[in-house]
């Protein structure tokens, strides 16, 4: 199905946010931090389900942000529970699709039989990378592997976002979830370029899957979009120092 268009005031709101086209050597990607969330900070109904929060208006918007990147990146448990497509179907300008990447270190997900593999297959996405813990158990046809030591339990952020640039030449890289990731890179400000932040107008209650960082975190060059039924927050972290 085609998405809504694009409010036109979402252009000039986004442009600051957005990642630069410098592409002069870089040691890692741009990176935007964004999802959507309720206004009681859940942004699923429980664990492991798929639950609508934006408008359409913001879901383009979202699809608007794919377009502007090279690299689209969410947690195993997200692959699993969603079965998400992660293409652009902003204008319907599929070949601007991000690369999908997967941290998938014990290799639970599968690409063959998901939405992604069915849009690749119709030219409308590209095919993941996947980020695994030793040498793939199964390797599957069109898929890349970033491979990491077998001692890794949690790969750090800096050193997958180096290795994207590096080995993919990834320049811009949007996280969008789930949880686990969001909580992870909201504690590495200094990592995070930019936040942009949906809040949709409905409370999802106590069994949802909640984000928070672990302290408090102050933000700068704030600015808000107000829609019909959601807002968005742009900003960027005002003192991206590990704590
Ligand atoms: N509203 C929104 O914008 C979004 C909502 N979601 C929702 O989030 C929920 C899933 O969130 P979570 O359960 O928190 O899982 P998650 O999607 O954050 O995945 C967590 C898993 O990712 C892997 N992982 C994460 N960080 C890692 C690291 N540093 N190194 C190695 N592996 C790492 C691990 O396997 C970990 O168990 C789903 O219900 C989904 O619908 C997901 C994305 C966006
Ligand atoms: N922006 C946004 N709003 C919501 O309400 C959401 N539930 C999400 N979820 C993220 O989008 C992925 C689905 O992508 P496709 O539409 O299948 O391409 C989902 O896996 C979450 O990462 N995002």
């Amino acid at each position: 199905m085609s998405l809504a268009a694009l409010r036109d005031d979402l252009v000039p709101f986004l442009a600051p946010y957005l990642p630069s086209n410098d592409v002069s050597a870089k040691e890692r990607p741009f990176i935007t931090l964004t999802y959507a969330q309720s206004l009681d900070s859940r942004i699923s109904a429980a664990p492991g389900v798929r639950t609508a929060i934006s408008h359409s208006e913001t879901k383009t918007m979202t699809h608007y942000l794919r377009y502007h990147h090279d690299g689209i990146l969410i947690g195993s448990r997200t692959a699993l529970a969603d079965d998400p497509g992660l293409n652009c179907k902003f204008n319907d300008e599929f070949e601007k699709s991000p690369r999908p990447i997967i941290l998938d270190l014990s290799q639970k997900w599968r690409f063959q039989g998901s939405q992604m593999y069915t849009l690749y297959k119709q030219g409308r996405g590209k095919p993941p990378i996947v980020v695994v813990r030793g040498a793939p158990t199964l390797r599957e046809n069109d898929v890349d592997y970033l491979i990491f030591s077998q001692n890794e339990r949690y790969i750090d952020f800096e050193i997958l976002f180096s290795r994207l640039e590096a080995e993919f030449g990834l320049h811009s890289v949007m996280v969008e979830g789930g949880a686990f990731v969001i909580n992870e890179l909201l504690a590495r400000g200094d990592l995070v370029d930019s936040l942009v932040i949906t809040i949709g107008s409905v409370f999802l209650g106590k069994n949802g899957v909640e984000v928070s960082p672990a302290n408090s975190l102050e933000l700068k060059d704030i600015d808000w979009w107000n829609g019909t039924r959601d807002a968005i927050m742009c900003a960027r972290f005002l003192n991206p120092k590990i704590v």
